[in-house]
């Protein structure tokens, strides 16, 4: 590349007359410029999207369609790009001039045209064209930010599960869509048992680990697709089940406390043995009276029920059914919807 401060670019000339195209070609090309050469406005458009030039010199005046037609066809295929486009022209009339700014052209030069101004437009060009690139990665990096962002502000730091405020707009979601379909949406309550004394024994970061460790069985154990295991709090989780039904929730329940006896987690204080949870589950098909606050307060109220029950157990609040005294068990283990063996 010749000793200049252009750095080489890659330009389609487009002119229907030949002579000017190889002045400017020669001209271009000893600048250390790549030229992609065409004599008419529907080639250029075509090679303009197949080489994604970084500029393009547009003659105005062209058979068939003209270097309008071409700029405008050329701005369609690139809505969120810009390419400067540069139009060569022998009119000089402002009305032509307004023109060709209002197809999409960023400056015009006039034929015959001067080398001196010719570069001196490329650079220019070339500035503007740099400073639209750093916007453009300024925004890409903005935007996947702002996604992170948002993606942390929904996680709970110690567990990773969901936090408080993601579960308020998935339940929402959820109710939504359960009252709409008329399906059944099943919410648990799990809390720790006894966890004070966890902490109170081993001390509040081993209190955290564990509370890790249980986050994880929660999240593990939520396998279909729009399952949720949320921390709601403290040593408090909350299990979303769309699509669930008593019977299943019971299923569920079951096995997330074969789950926990199978982990077997120690706990430290004397005459505990394993760390247990317990729950409280509340299902229901959705109507109009029903709220988020009514699905959590009915939860609440069978969690408490679990507790004074003796704990290490879930409880149901509508159908008052306890996982450890198998009154659930009569058949209703089948956790899809649609089952007969539904129980509302
Ligand atoms: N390590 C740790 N402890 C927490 C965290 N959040 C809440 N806790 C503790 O969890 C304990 C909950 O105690 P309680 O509400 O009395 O419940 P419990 O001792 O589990 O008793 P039951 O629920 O009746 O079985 C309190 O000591 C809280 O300090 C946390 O993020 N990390």
């Amino acid at each position: 590349m010749a000793a200049n401060t252009e750095a080489a670019l890659k330009i389609l000339l487009v002119d229907d007359q030949q002579s000017h195209r190889m002045v400017l070609s020669a001209e271009l090309q000893a600048r250390g410029h790549q030229v992609l050469e065409t004599d008419n406005a529907e080639s250029a458009v075509r090679l303009f999207v197949q080489c994604r030039p970084d500029a393009v010199l547009l003659d105005v005046e062209m058979p068939e369609h003209n270097g309008h037609w071409a700029a405008r066809k050329m701005r369609e295929t690139e809505p969120e790009g810009w390419t400067p486009i540069i139009f060569l022209s022998g009119l000089v009339g402002d009305g032509d001039l307004a023109t060709g700014i209002e197809a999409g052209g960023d400056d015009y030069l006039f034929k015959p045209v001067s080398p001196v101004v010719l570069h001196a437009k490329l650079r220019a060009m070339q500035r503007l064209c740099s400073q639209q690139r750093q916007l453009v990665q300024l925004t890409d990096q903005l935007k996947a930010s702002n996604a992170s962002l948002q993606a942390l502000s929904v996680r709970d730091p110690l567990t990773g599960l969901t936090n408080r405020r993601g579960l308020d707009v998935r339940l929402d979601e959820e109710l939504r869509a359960a009252r709409r379909d008329k399906q059944p949406l099943t919410l648990m309550l799990v809390d720790v048992d006894n966890f004070k004394l966890y902490n109170d024994t081993a001390g509040h970061l081993q209190g955290d680990q564990c509370l890790r460790r249980i986050g994880q069985l929660l999240g593990e154990t939520c396998r279909r697709p729009r399952d949720l295991a949320a921390r709601f709090g403290g040593e408090e989780f909350v299990i979303l089940l769309p699509g669930t039904s008593h019977s299943g929730a019971m299923l569920f329940a079951k096995g997330l406390q074969k789950t926990m006896r199978q982990l077997a987690l120690p706990h430290p204080a004397e005459g505990k043995r394993c760390v247990t949870v317990s729950g409280g589950i509340s299902t229901c098909v959705p109507d109009g009276s029903t709220t988020i606050e009514s699905l959590l307060s009915r939860a609440d109220a069978a969690l408490y029920t679990a507790k004074s029950l003796g704990r290490d157990r879930f409880f149901c609040f509508e159908t008052q059914a306890d996982t450890n005294t198998g009154h659930a068990e009569a058949g209703h283990y089948d956790r899809d919807q649609g089952s007969s063996a539904e129980m509302f």
